[in-house]
């Protein structure tokens, strides 16, 4: 589809700058002119003059043209700006937007494809506001076909179309609706019991928890129950699905080689090798899957849940019929999705919300207070129902997400038609980069934008704290905005809430020996989330509850 449109940010008051020096060439073929009239040579007068005229027009339209992209930092040949990319493209695009953009605006070619570069929450809202319909596709990835079953079978990575629809709607009405996040509650209590418990155990031996990999597990476990039933841990299964959600993010994550130069990744040695390894995931996934599914096929009544809910494979077999077209192929795609999209990001969160409040004791101890006054005496665990008026507990994890959205660059969007945006001309095909990260921290937007800190978000504080991350704010988008904004939302914080609450409730927390608070390493490695460098290692040290 191509098609025309047009957009001038209210934000943005800087007008693109396309007349200035037009003057400037035609002033000595004039003089020509003026020599040749006075000299009486009319025809040649006239020719002249038209030729003046075409080179004129020519000049100044391929001049406008040029004024009218978005402003780029200087190229290379062949690799354009990759090499100004580096190893943790949130921050060095945020960088480059800062020297070389306008308006958060910035286009940078990436080998052989054009990158919009979006920086800024004004930029951010022309793109998945105003002109969401035009912006709300994905670009094609040759991996992600292998590991997903095609080029349009699940939703995560499914150009904007049809299919794409009938996916989301799918999710979004039978799977991601409040009242079915809420079904899992019993589920997830139960899963942050037995992360208690180890945890308990390390408490009694005085030894260490790695907390990021307990709290990965924890994150695989809630969303492995939620699509397959209670019996995930069958045979090693949820550890199964653990290992292949590392695998498909180490395949899909960061900036690829087939990506920027499609054509010459076709005959490279290392695409193909790439390229075999994705297929031997897909081959494990898909047996993985296929038995999951089987089972539910024999055997359906025995997946439904405490609350009488059925789980996520139970759900897509029994809809599958009112979805035009949606095929078992499909279905394992959407479920390879949910594993994807539900995992690092949930235990991302929390484990950086964790570190930042070892970082910060003070804040820690207003955490604990809040969770420990708001939980019933006596009570083991603190429970879902008692998180609501948990108003700090839920500004941590809101701040935890404004400083370190664990999909900083979100997923690439591609626009599918020439359209403008802040009068900047932007064609069909151009892959779009919306950098969260640096929009949830632009100076313009907040107060202290690089610091820890909750309070921001707690009401009575200031403007920021009325500030929603659910997409309607374009300051603070790390679950995007728009068509495609994370339909795992209410999943996802529901996830890290109650896991957060449990962590202060049940435990003090201390660094290993010899540790201090200002070494706490928040280095960053990029991928298709962003994690951090150094495992977060800490002392529990029981809490015993009155
Ligand atoms: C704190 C947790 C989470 C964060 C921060 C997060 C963030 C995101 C982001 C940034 C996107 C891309 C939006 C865009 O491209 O504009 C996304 C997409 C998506 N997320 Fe999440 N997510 C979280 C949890 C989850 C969970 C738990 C699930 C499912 C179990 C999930 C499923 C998805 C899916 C299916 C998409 C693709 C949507 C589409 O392309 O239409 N997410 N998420």
């Amino acid at each position: 589809m191509r098609g025309k449109c047009s957009y001038k940010s209210s934000a943005h008051h800087t007008k693109p700058r396309y007349h200035q020096n037009l003057a400037a060439p035609a002033m000595a073929p004039c003089a020509e002119v003026a020599y040749q009239l006075m000299h009486g040579a009319p025809l040649q007068t006239l020719l002249l003059l038209f030729l003046i005229l075409l080179l004129h027009l020519a000049t100044t339209s391929s001049r406008n043209q040029a004024k009218r992209l978005p402003p780029s930092p200087p190229g290379l040949p062949i690799i354009g700006h990759l090499h100004l990319v580096g190893g943790l493209p949130h921050v060095s695009l945020r960088d480059l937007s800062r020297m070389h953009g306008a308006d958060g605006l910035m286009l940078l070619r990436l080998g052989s494809v054009p990158n919009l570069v979006v920086s800024s929450p004004g930029a951010a809202e022309a793109i998945m506001r105003t002109q969401d319909h035009l912006f709300a596709s994905r670009p094609p990835s040759k991996i992600a076909d292998v590991l997903l079953y095609g080029s349009s079978s699940d939703i995560a990575f499914s150009p904007y179309g049809e299919h794409w629809r009938q996916v989301r709607k799918l999710v979004t009405t039978h799977l991601f609706t409040v009242k079915k996040v809420q079904s899992y509650r019993i589920a997830r209590q139960q899963e942050v019991k037995q992360v208690m418990a180890r945890i308990s155990g390390a408490a009694a031996a005085s030894a260490a928890v790695d907390l990021g990999e307990t709290l990965n597990a924890y994150a695989n476990d809630v969303v492995c129950r939620a699509v397959s039933g209670k019996f995930f841990r069958a045979e090693g299964r949820n550890k199964l699905f653990r290992e292949l959600v590392e695998a498909n993010s180490a395949l899909l994550g960061g900036f690829s080689l087939e990506d920027y130069f499609p054509r010459l990744a076709k005959v490279l040695v290392l695409n193909r090798f790439v390229s075999k390894k994705a297929q031997a995931a897909h081959r494990r996934w898909d047996e993985l899957l296929e038995t999951i599914i089987s089972d539910h096929e024999k055997n359906s009544m025995h997946h439904i849940d405490e609350q009488g809910e059925s789980d996520f494979i139970d759900v897509l077999l029994s809809v599958q019929q009112q979805f035009h077209g949606i095929t078992r192929d499909h279905i394992k795609a959407i479920l390879i999705d949910m594993f994807g999209a539900g995992t690092d990001t949930s235990s991302l969160v929390l484990e950086l919300a964790m570190a930042e409040l070892m970082r910060k004791p003070q804040l820690m101890t207003w955490l604990q207070s809040e969770v420990r006054n708001g939980t019933p005496k006596g009570q083991e665990l603190v429970e879902e129902e008692n998180l609501s008026g948990m108003t700090y507990l839920k500004a941590v994890v809101k701040e935890t997400l404004r400083l370190h959205p664990p999909a900083p660059l979100l997923l690439p969007h591609l626009a599918i038609a020439d359209c403008e945006v802040d009068g900047y001309r932007i064609a069909a095909g151009t892959r779009v980069i919306i950098n969260s990260w640096a929009i949830g921290r632009c100076p313009g937007s907040w107060e202290k934008p690089e610091e820890f800190v909750p309070e921001r978000f707690v009401e009575g504080s200031g403007a920021a704290a009325a500030v929603d991350l659910r997409g309607k704010d374009f300051q603070f988008v790390p679950f995007g905005a728009g068509r495609r904004i994370c339909p795992g939302l209410n999943f996802g914080l529901a996830t890290v809430e109650i896991m957060l609450a449990n962590l202060a409730y049940r435990f003090d927390w201390e660094l290993p020996p010899g540790m201090e608070r200002e070494n706490i390493d928040m280095t960053e490695v990029f991928g298709l989330t962003v994690r951090r460098k150094e495992k977060l290692m800490l002392v529990p040290k029981t809490h015993l509850v009155a």
